[in-house]
């Protein structure tokens, strides 16, 4: 499984302020959004591109275009404060949702929405959910994602653990994973450590 950290100085700089237990909702919100824009830059980087032909004011030259645009599935609650950003970057990209919830005790995700084309065979898709803790939740999706016919799947991140990269790569998914850190480990409550908390309540607040 191919793991990709963006590690550099401005997405670090947005994941402090993320992290820092002071910081306000708006201040965290606006913080995971740049985040994503950086995440998403990377994560197109290798995408393949169409050649067409186009005239300047001054000339005719090569243009470019995304040949295949991905679909991005936002993972709720917090994957919603991806969902703009990386459709700023992908204006041409369809968007599906999932919704799942990680049970306090269990720890295993429980899913009360999908909305998703029934089709995705042929079709990159860009999962986005900023925690990536057990990697239950993250495989829950795939699994919905692979049923449907997706074969090459993207999970932007801004935060992994490295416990869910283990349990991820065991599972021989079709993904690979673009995060801004791999951090220490989980804690007993399977929070990321250090990490940032619930990314939902730090949005959103709590529920
Ligand atoms: O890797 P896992 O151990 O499955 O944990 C990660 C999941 O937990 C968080 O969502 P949460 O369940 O808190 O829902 P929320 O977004 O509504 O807060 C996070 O956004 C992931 O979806
Ligand atoms: O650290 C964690 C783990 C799961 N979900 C979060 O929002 N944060
Ligand atoms: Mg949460």
């Amino acid at each position: 499984m191919d793991t990709l950290v963006v590690d550099h100085p401005l997405a670090a700089a947005r994941l402090t302020t993320m992290r820092d237990a002071r910081t306000d909702s708006a201040t965290f919100r606006a913080a995971l959004a740049e985040l994503t824009v950086m995440l998403v830059y990377e994560a197109t980087r290798t995408l393949p591109v169409d050649k067409y032909q186009i005239h300047t004011p001054v000339a005719r030259t090569t243009g470019y275009r995304l040949a295949n645009p991905p679909l991005l599935v936002p993972v709720l609650r917090a994957g919603l404060g991806m969902a703009n950003a990386a459709l700023g970057l992908l204006p041409e990209a369809a968007m599906g949702f999932v919704g799942l919830a990680r049970d306090e005790k269990t720890f295993e995700p429980r899913a009360y929405m999908e909305s998703l084309p029934a089709d995705l065979t042929g079709r990159p898709v860009f999962l986005l959910d900023p925690m990536v803790a057990t990697g239950g939740s993250i495989e829950h999706a795939v699994r919905l994602l692979t049923t449907r016919g997706a074969s090459e799947i993207t999970v932007i991140c801004a935060l992994s653990a490295p416990e869910a990269l283990a349990a991820l790569a065991e599972a021989k998914l079709p993904i690979r994973i673009v995060t801004a850190s791999v951090d220490e480990r989980l804690n007993d409550s399977k929070y990321i450590v250090p990490g940032l908390g619930d990314a939902g309540d730090r949005q959103f607040g709590a529920v």
